[in-house]
């Protein structure tokens, strides 16, 4: 046991400890009381149905099996606010345990296209994992390149030689974040003259490097006298193409030469780039395709057991990160059985009131950390620590582990040139024909979704895996800023986990009696996303249809029936917004929260799950729609204003007008109905409907303005304006059935 123990601790104290929520009985005994009046709503739907004939008696039935949905979904949503847990590591214990027998640690960069992934911002993440505090020669970095591009190789080479200034300055002044861009982004306050004149200096080569490559990136090309410079671009002859082209790696940097030294002659960690064969005939599976050839080239250079995987755009935000983290499996007592340690997806560019919901505050603080409650954490794709065997596909024992690998260098004897050779043929299409890679290996393939559905598959081979949330971010990315690139997103999300439900991979035959039932109903809520869409759709379009007509869907205000509706409505409100608030949201950010979380069940996922479907009958086939991370200045200022960016006619943004309008008319002719026909009986009967479409039509205000109001780019095209008026018309004619 603690083979770096050195018998010092008599009682080997823990490495981590795992703390529960506060709390959760209240919340247990809230949920009760709210599933209990979810059922009366059940109830009341099925014993008031109109009779046959009866005008409503569709819409009413509708109104159940949209309702059903809601509730059962709502009971899925419990299991992960039960076991809420939070994990803190102790890294001085592991410090002072291990000393200089610290594993060593592979970190992963992924990048697909230098015109959406600028190179300046992938450098900017690679500098800042090279100059994490843990000893440089066990640090690897490879940046894998989908784009294939020189630009990105050319950036890479030049942040090499700035890692050079830029590591020592880090570590002599502790500096924080690591990122040079974001660092020179923020206002510093310099006494130390010492610290100024290098601070000064650093920033000046910082801004020459990335002025040199943003003009590489403008001209579309290497200047000749670089090119001359480096023998790397020689591979990129004039048929090499983003989609075809020939393994490419290159070592950069070789961590294992003790003259790769920084100017202060501290030791460098490796940096590796590599392009993976691409060719149009074989299929190359998008980032999970990437990731799996990471894995094989990393372990003919470098083999470090663990793995840290992250997005081109998630730049390292605390240095000490590795060292929590190994905290979780070093641990003497349960690190053996964890398979990897993920981090919530922070980004550094949410506003205030975070219009498009990307902060997700309440999924990082609650959610995802209740599913991990059930030792079954998500894999998100990036910020995630891994140990490579159970990604590799080992299936977990329990005699397994004690023993740590901490060093396989098996090639210790190999040249850059060897190794790169070897690792070239790691990389081509060809060498996972026939093999388990993507299936049982590795990143599994055939979902856009590839991080879900590995994280699922390591589980059931027996492993746990835990989620950690630090106070001080530990990776920050950036979110989208228009409307447009959050659905697109939002969309493949849905579908690719849709995807997973409906697939071998389904949580609940899967992982049955692999994984807890709080973890399979923990991932069922996320993977049954597209589906919702339909409830949802009904739900804002029947009810005020009906109120359009005068047509009551709802019980009376007298109505005994009338509370259990109330109640639910009111407690899953006020628990939403006291959850909402209690993760440091504004209370703006919630109402903005809620007017997302409509338009993405109303549009991305109703597309989600129809292309799901065209997917299943093989209509169509599996793509990656990448997350473009530039904009120009015009939208980045309207971001920052917190105003949406429609900007477009896509078919999501009419959809998002015809209901916007819809609401507003039902609304008017609602109201209309009740008093100009004096009927005021109609008041009791509709009060419900008019407070949902009140409701809605307060959340759209900002669609009405963009429709009628605004001028500038970002707003609703008249086009949309016109059809979705022709659109509601027809809808209004609508007889209710
Ligand atoms: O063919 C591809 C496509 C994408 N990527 C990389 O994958 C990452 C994620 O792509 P992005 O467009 O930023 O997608 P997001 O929606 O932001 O990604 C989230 O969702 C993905 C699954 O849908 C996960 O893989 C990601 O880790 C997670 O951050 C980026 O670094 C890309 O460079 C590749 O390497 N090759
Ligand atoms: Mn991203």
């Amino acid at each position: 046991m603690g083979k770096g123990g050195g018998g010092e601790d008599a009682v080997m104290l823990p490495l981590f400890e795992t703390k529960e929520a506060r709390f959760r009985g209240a919340y247990k005994v809230l949920a009760f009381t709210v599933f209990v009046g979810i059922c009366l709503i059940w109830a009341y739907r099925l014993t008031h149905i109109p009779r046959a004939g009866e005008q409503g008696r569709w819409a009413w039935i509708g109104m159940f099996m949209a309702e059903l949905c809601f509730g059962l979904y709502w009971i899925l949503t419990q299991s992960c606010r039960f076991k809420v847990v939070y994990n803190h590591p102790f890294k001085e214990r592991l410090s002072n345990r291990y000393k200089d027998k610290l594993p060593s640690v592979d970190i992963f960069v992924c990048t697909a296209d230098p015109k959406m992934e600028p190179p300046t911002m992938v450098i900017n993440t690679v500098l800042s994992t090279m100059s994490y505090n843990y000893p440089p020669e066990k640090l690897s970095v490879y940046l894998s390149d989908d784009g294939g591009s020189d630009l990105t190789f050319y950036a890479l080479i030049e942040a090499s030689n700035f890692s050079k200034h830029w590591i020592p300055f880090c570590k002599k002044f502790n500096v924080e974040p690591r990122s040079p861009g974001a660092y020179f982004s923020q206002q510093i306050d310099v006494h130390d003259i010492k610290y100024a004149q290098e601070w000064f200096a650093i920033k000046k080569l910082y801004k020459e490097m990335e002025s040199r490559i943003d003009s590489a990136v403008e001209m579309g090309e290497i200047p000749k006298e670089i090119r001359d410079q480096y023998k790397g671009f020689s591979e990129w002859n004039s048929k090499v193409t983003k989609q075809d082209h020939q393994s490419i790696v290159k070592i950069i940097i070789d961590g294992r030469d003790e003259t790769a030294v920084d100017i202060y002659g501290g030791r460098s960690p490796t940096l590796v780039y590599m392009a993976r064969e691409k060719r149009p005939q074989w299929p190359h599976n998008f980032k999970a395709g990437a990731m799996n050839a990471l894995i094989r080239v990393s372990s003919e250079i470098s083999n470090a057991p663990f793995i840290l995987n992250l997005d081109c755009d998630m730049y390292a935000n605390d240095a000490d990160i590795i060292r929590e983290t190994l905290c979780f499996f070093m641990d003497e007592k349960k690190g053996h059985e964890i398979s990897f340690v993920q981090f919530p997806q922070n980004y550094d560019n949410i506003t205030k009131n975070d219009i498009y919901a990307c902060s997700t505050s309440v999924a990082n603080n609650v959610e995802l950390a209740g599913i991990g409650g059930y030792g079954a954490a998500l894999y998100c794709g990036t910020g995630c620590l891994h140990r490579r065997e159970s990604l590799y596909g080992k299936v977990y024992s329990k005699d397994y582990g004690r023993e740590l690998n901490v060093e396989a260098k098996k090639n210790a004897n190999k040249t850059v040139n060897e190794l790169e050779e070897v690792s070239i043929s790691l990389a081509n299409c060809s060498y996972e024909k026939d093999t388990q890679w993507g299936k049982k290996m590795g990143v599994i393939y055939g979902c856009p979704v590839e991080d879900i559905v590995t994280g699922l598959a390591i589980q059931c081979r027996g492993w746990k895996s835990l989620y950690y949330n630090p106070h001080r971010k530990a990776f920050l990315g950036v979110a989208p800023t228009t409307l447009d690139v959050v659905l697109v997103q939002q969309k493949r999300w849905s579908e690719g986990m849709f995807q997973i439900f409906f697939s071998k991979y389904c949580p609940f035959t899967y992982g049955h009696g692999k994984i807890k039932l709080g973890a399979q109903m923990g991932y069922c809520m996320y993977l049954l996303w597209a589906p919702i869409s339909f409830p949802t759709l009904y739900y804002v379009i029947t009810p005020p249809l009906c109120l359009f007509h005068g047509i009551s869907l709802f019980p009376q205000v007298e109505s005994i029936w009338f509370w259990p509706f109330a109640y639910v409505f009111v407690a899953r409100n006020a628990c939403s917004i006291v959850e909402a608030l209690s993760c440091g949201d504004t209370l703006k950010a919630w109402w903005n929260g809620q007017r997302i979380w409509l338009i993405r069940r109303t549009t991305s996922y109703f597309f989600g799950f129809i292309d799901t479907i065209s997917r299943q009958l093989g209509l169509s086939e599996t793509t990656f729609a990448i997350t473009t991370k530039v904009v120009t200045e015009d939208v980045l200022k309207r971001y920052e204003e917190e105003v949406i960016e429609f900007g477009s006619s896509t078919i999501m943004v009419t959809i998002i007008a015809v209901l916007a309008l819809l609401h507003i008319f039902s609304l008017i002719g609602g109201i209309n109905k009740i008093f100009l026909d004096l009927e005021f009986i109609k008041l009791d009967q509709l009060i419900l409907q008019v407070v949902l479409s009140l409701l809605l039509v307060m959340i759209n205000i900002p669609v009405y303005q963009a429709l009628f109001i605004r001028n500038d780019e970002g707003h609703i095209p008249s086009s949309v304006l016109f059809k979705s008026v022709v659109l509601v018309s027809l809808a209004c004619l609508i007889p209710m059935i």
